[in-house]
């Protein structure tokens, strides 16, 4: 049997839809935002929405992602990447082991593990994962991280360690985006400075613009 394909994880900025920051916004109408622009992923957050709802939500929000090209990543829940057809999972400490989300996903979606060093990175690849979420690469109000701040040097030193490509995550903005590009990193993941912002569209398309400038070799 042919087994479809595992998509690609687009590089550059990673967008969370994620219902803690502006929770007034439904997670619909922030997906809306984040899409039109131009997010390539979308990982969708959900820690206070109530499990049927957040099925629904998972169904919406995939369903535009993927009617927009972009790829979709339910954050934590492998339950609802499978029943909302999303392109894969973002797992970390407290959530089901890599391994075992790979089990339950299979080979044709993607798998994404937060770590925190290079040996993390490594043990993250063994367990069949496709990239790594490292950070936090700046102090962030948006989760209390239980790890020390990494700085754009420990996120380099971990860009250049690791099997699987890095995306950082925690404070990373407009101010600081084309900074952290320039360790090399795959994507670097957002969530209050894209959701806080006055146009969160256009927001996104300054955030990939100055990724792009910051790139190594870019
Ligand atoms: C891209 C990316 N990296 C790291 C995280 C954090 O995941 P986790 O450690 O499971 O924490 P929660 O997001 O579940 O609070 C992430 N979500 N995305
Ligand atoms: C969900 C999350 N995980 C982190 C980690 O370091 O593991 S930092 C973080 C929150 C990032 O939010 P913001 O872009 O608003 O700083
Ligand atoms: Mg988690």
């Amino acid at each position: 049997m042919n087994v479809p394909p595992r998509p690609l994880l687009p590089p550059g900025p990673y967008l969370l839809c994620d219902d803690t920051v502006l929770p007034d916004m439904p997670l619909v109408a922030k997906a809306e935002r984040l899409l039109a622009g131009g997010a390539r992923v979308v990982q969708l957050r959900m820690k206070r929405t109530p499990i049927r709802e957040a099925l629904e939500a998972a169904r919406a929000v995939v369903a535009l992602c993927r009617s927009a090209g972009a790829v979709c990543l339910l954050n934590d829940r492998v339950d609802l990447a499978l029943l909302s057809d999303a392109h894969g999972v973002h797992v970390g400490d407290e959530d089901l082991p890599a391994r075992d989300a790979r089990v339950l996903l299979g080979p044709g979606r993607l798998v994404g593990v937060t770590v925190r060093d290079e040996l993390g990175a490594r043990e993250a690849l063994e367990a069949g994962a496709d990239y790594v979420g490292v950070g936090p690469v700046f102090g962030t109000t948006t989760k209390a991280v239980p790890a020390p701040v990494l700085g754009l040097e420990g996120l380099a030193r971990v860009v250049r360690g690791s099997p699987l490509p890095v995306v950082g995550i925690g404070g990373v903005g407009l101010s600081n985006v084309a900074s952290v590009a320039a360790t090399g990193v795959h994507g670097a993941a957002v969530v209050s400075d894209a959701l806080l912002a006055q146009d969160i569209a256009e927001r996104v398309r300054l955030l990939a613009g100055a990724f792009e400038r910051g790139r190594v070799g870019g």
